[in-house]
């Protein structure tokens, strides 16, 4: 991996001699994420805006942006790149607000929402006077949110969607994706259409199924509790996304609801389909779908990482004493805490160098946590 970015800062269109202002509207887990990957290079100042300004507060006393103000015309003024991280409900009235202002001449809007067709055609339909609007869709998160939760390496190595349009200009394009090279994600290009039916897929849908479940099984639960003890191992863990943020997730569902309507009915009647083979005590075919669901599986690509992320990751700072990377490991075994894999991510100028800490159970990883904390490691998500 390090060979694919190795060559990553001579790609960059910043420099001291070229600084650039980088305004980011809404500084959560991915607007937070973002910021980290691009605070503290060479001539690059990161500006957040909040329209809470306890939040602003905290943005700049987290160390996530060099600035942070409660103002969008002071955010966006001059502004080389303005991302726009709010919920997705919320994203096409920054897009008109941002209509209305003078921005800099050559400035690129984007946005990190995981819809894409509306807010694309939205700022289609707009004069930006100067401004390009491209949209964009890092591929990864968690089921957390807030500030507290935005981590440097949270789009490593996954994919970030970017959907410009016939009329994008492509040189915007361009530097678009040079920019985004310091988040060392993936980029991918594709249609806003397209992207909505496919993220509706293969992230929208596994949402919904698993608060469904969820709430299946509380429902259950009211009248035994034993539903709930025995939950605690797998059941707990391939639900994980169910807990994520609701006014978020309201409103990816709400955005992408033709989509979504499809999908849950095909969805149903997989459902039907296997409680006919029930109904009629066809084993084979039982046991069909399971050949062909695991068939079609073991095809999927590599492990990255991105949507539903079944790995469960934490990153140590690591000093620079000989060692050290033993001694964790050691921690680690002494406690039973099992570790699926270990690796020392390329040191970066910031930091004397990062460890990743993989683990198949949410319960290790939470139990590497605290055990690292204690012993005064600085571990983060
Ligand atoms: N959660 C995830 O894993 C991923 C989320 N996304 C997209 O990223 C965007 C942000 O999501 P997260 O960072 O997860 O959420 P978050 O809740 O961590 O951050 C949202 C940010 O928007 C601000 N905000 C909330 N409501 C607002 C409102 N009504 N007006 C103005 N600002 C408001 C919050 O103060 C916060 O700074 C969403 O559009 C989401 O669809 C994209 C990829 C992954
Ligand atoms: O928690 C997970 O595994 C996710 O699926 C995170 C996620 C949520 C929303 C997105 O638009 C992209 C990724």
């Amino acid at each position: 991996m390090s060979g694919e970015f190795s060559d990553f800062t001579d790609f960059t269109d910043f420099s001291e001699k070229n600084p650039i202002k980088i305004a980011i509207f809404g500084v959560g887990l991915i607007g937070g994420s973002l910021a980290l990957c691009f605070k503290g290079k060479p001539g690059v100042r990161v500006v957040g805006h909040s329209v809470n300004p306890a939040s602003t507060e905290k943005y700049v006393a987290r160390g996530v942006v060099d600035s942070a103000t409660t103002s969008l015309e002071e955010a966006a003024k001059d502004a080389d790149f303005i991302f726009l991280c709010v919920p997705v409900g919320r994203l096409e009235e920054y897009v008109d607000e941002l209509s209305r202002m003078p921005l800099k001449p050559g400035c690129i809007i984007t946005d990190v929402g995981s819809t894409k067709a509306s807010v694309v055609r939205h700022a289609d339909k707009l004069s930006l006077r100067g401004a390009v609007f491209i949209g964009g869709h890092p591929m990864a998160g968690s089921e957390r949110s807030g500030v507290e939760a935005a981590s440097l390496h949270l789009l490593e190595n996954a994919y970030y969607v970017l959907t410009p349009t016939d009329k994008t200009p492509p040189e915007y394009v361009g530097k678009l994706e040079r920019l985004l090279r310091n988040t060392r994600a993936h980029i991918v290009k594709t249609d806003a259409v397209q992207h909505d039916d496919i993220v509706g897929a293969i992230s929208h849908l596994p949402h919904m199924i698993a608060v469904a479940l969820v709430n299946q099984i509380a429902g259950y639960n009211e009248s035994n509790d034993l539903y709930m003890r025995l939950a605690a191992g797998g059941f707990r863990d391939i639900t994980r996304i169910a807990s994520s943020d609701p006014t978020i997730w309201r409103d990816i569902l709400l955005n992408n609801r033709e989509v979504m309507l499809k999908l849950v009915q095909d969805w149903q009647e997989g459902m039907d389909q296997f409680a006919d083979l029930l109904r009629s005590e066809d084993g084979d075919g039982i046991a069909e779908q399971f050949r062909t669901a695991g068939d079609f599986r073991s095809q999927l690509p590599e492990r990255r990482k991105g949507m539903i992320t079944s790995l469960y990751e934490c990153y140590v700072n690591v000093p620079d004493h000989p060692g050290i990377i033993g001694k964790i490991a050691t921690e680690l075994g002494h406690a039973k805490i099992n570790l699926s894999n270990l690796r020392i991510i390329e040191s970066r100028e910031d930091v004397p160098g990062v460890l990743r800490l993989s683990f198949h159970q949410s319960d290790d990883l939470d139990r590497a946590t605290a055990l690292l904390k204690s012993l005064n490691y600085d571990v983060h998500a």
